[in-house]
């Protein structure tokens, strides 16, 4: 079984992967420990913004019939200054003919004026013990005051269940008085490298062994997806006690990841567990490189991801498959890497049987564009992985593509 592995082209393995996915449940947040996380609640406008007709710059609020050919000819305007309007306020004297408002930005516009004149556009005057302005300027009504509504109106849908709440969404939701938030529960993970050969990564070097980094750069790929590592160990290739160990914890969280052990050497174990898995295998080879190992099922309604080992294979197989899983769970509309054209720098010649996923990065030239390889490309280098913002997708075939081709591009 190990050696007959039929390949699953990428998209039919994220449909069958997305079938099977559940939503989180959810729970109730104050605003400030919500940040990053995801809404589990559409959100939509308490109230008009602006909910008062307001001033939009420091400066005097007037009839704009009164000032009306201001300027022209070096001829200003004056005008008696009745009251001043700090932001906060309530004017409480209307604007009558001849008379003007201090008024500062963000302020209620007084009853009586329909503009605002800049006070870089006007000049002090006392005549008489009284405080006058002169206004240098002509201006149209409605000019410098937001109205009721002008930017947002009461129960305008803003934004949706699944949505990351970022600085943007956090701004709107604090205007609209949310102090608390519903949001997806963090998706609980339990992560098990397999392999005899890994240390711990406090251990000193031996002869034969590696430390254990795929447990770091997936702790840290699951963090980032609004999950949280709630167990984690590092198993060797022993299949009893791997499945005891993956079956101690699989009623308690919500997705299992193993990296290692899913191709094809006498100690891949995780490829004969998944093979006995007790429940649905989803698939155990994907058209793509890296990554082809990847493997997936279901075992007691917990979605179980068996990542390669090679570090540069877990990276693409989490992207493509655990990523878009995390993202629908928190109900993310679009979960999938979303993709984008791109013209390639320099040649990328390595032909193979399946879509490559070559780690590059994106950069702007001359206004268009273009995608680089960021280095050793093979799936046991992990050097890549940090300068790569994207996966660069080489087609199957023997030519690879050439300098200046238009390629297709996942965004990571
Ligand atoms: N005859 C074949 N050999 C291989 C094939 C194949 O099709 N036929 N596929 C190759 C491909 S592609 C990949 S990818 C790897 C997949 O290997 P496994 O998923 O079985 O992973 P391991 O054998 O356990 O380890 C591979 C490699 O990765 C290192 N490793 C493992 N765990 C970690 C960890 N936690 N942190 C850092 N590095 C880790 C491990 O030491 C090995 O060097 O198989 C190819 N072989
Ligand atoms: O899983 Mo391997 O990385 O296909 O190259
Ligand atoms: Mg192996």
């Amino acid at each position: 079984m190990k050696w007959n592995r039929q390949a699953m082209d990428v998209g039919e393995a994220q449909q069958r992967l997305l079938s099977h996915v559940r939503l989180q449940s959810s729970e109730c947040l104050e605003l400030r420990h919500a940040f990053g996380r995801r809404l589990a609640e559409d959100i939509i406008a308490a109230h008009d913004v602006p909910h008062f007709v307001k001033s939009g710059v420091d400066g005097f609020a007037v009839k704009s019939d009164d000032v009306r050919g201001a300027g022209i000819d070096n001829n200003p305007v004056l005008l008696e200054v009745i009251q001043t309007i700090p932001c906060g306020t309530i004017p409480t004297l209307p604007i009558g003919q001849g008379q003007a408002s201090r008024i500062m930005t963000g302020a209620p516009l007084p009853v009586g004026a329909d503009t605002v004149v800049m006070f870089e556009m006007t000049e002090d005057r006392e005549i008489g013990g009284k405080r006058f302005v002169a206004v240098m300027k002509e201006q149209e009504p409605r000019r410098n005051i937001s109205f009721i509504g002008e930017e947002m109106k009461e129960n305008e849908y803003l934004f949706g269940t699944g949505q990351r709440i970022n600085a943007g969404e956090a701004s709107l939701l604090a205007a609209f008085g949310y102090e608390k938030v519903n949001v997806f529960e963090k998706i609980k993970v339990a992560i098990f490298t397999t392999g005899s050969e890994l240390l711990d990564i406090g251990s000193p070097l031996q002869p034969g062994k590696i430390r254990n980094s795929n447990l770091y750069l997936l702790t840290c790929l699951v963090q980032e997806a609004g999950g949280e590592v709630v167990h984690f160990a590092m198993l060797p290739d022993q299949i009893e006690q791997a499945k005891k160990t993956i079956y101690d914890v699989i009623d308690a969280v919500d997705l299992i990841i193993t990296s290692g052990g899913v191709s094809v050497g006498d100690y891949d174990i995780m490829a004969d567990f998944f093979n006995e898995l007790e429940g649905t295998l989803f698939f155990n080879k994907i058209a793509m490189r890296p990554g082809s190992v990847t493997t997936a099922g279901v075992s007691r309604n917990t979605l179980l991801f068996g990542l390669s080992g090679n570090p540069g294979a877990c990276f693409v197989g989490f992207k493509l498959f655990v990523l878009p899983v995390m993202y629908a769970m928190h109900g993310k509309k679009d979960p999938y890497p979303h993709k984008f054209r791109a013209y390639l720098k320099g040649d990328f010649t390595k032909g193979n049987v399946f879509t490559r996923y070559v780690r590059g990065r994106s950069f702007i030239q001359d206004g268009r564009v273009f995608v680089e390889p960021v280095g050793k490309d093979q799936s046991s280098v992990s050097l890549s992985i940090k300068d790569s913002d994207c996966l660069i997708m080489i087609p199957p075939g023997g030519r690879g593509k050439q300098d200046g081709d238009f390629v297709e591009v996942m965004k990571l």
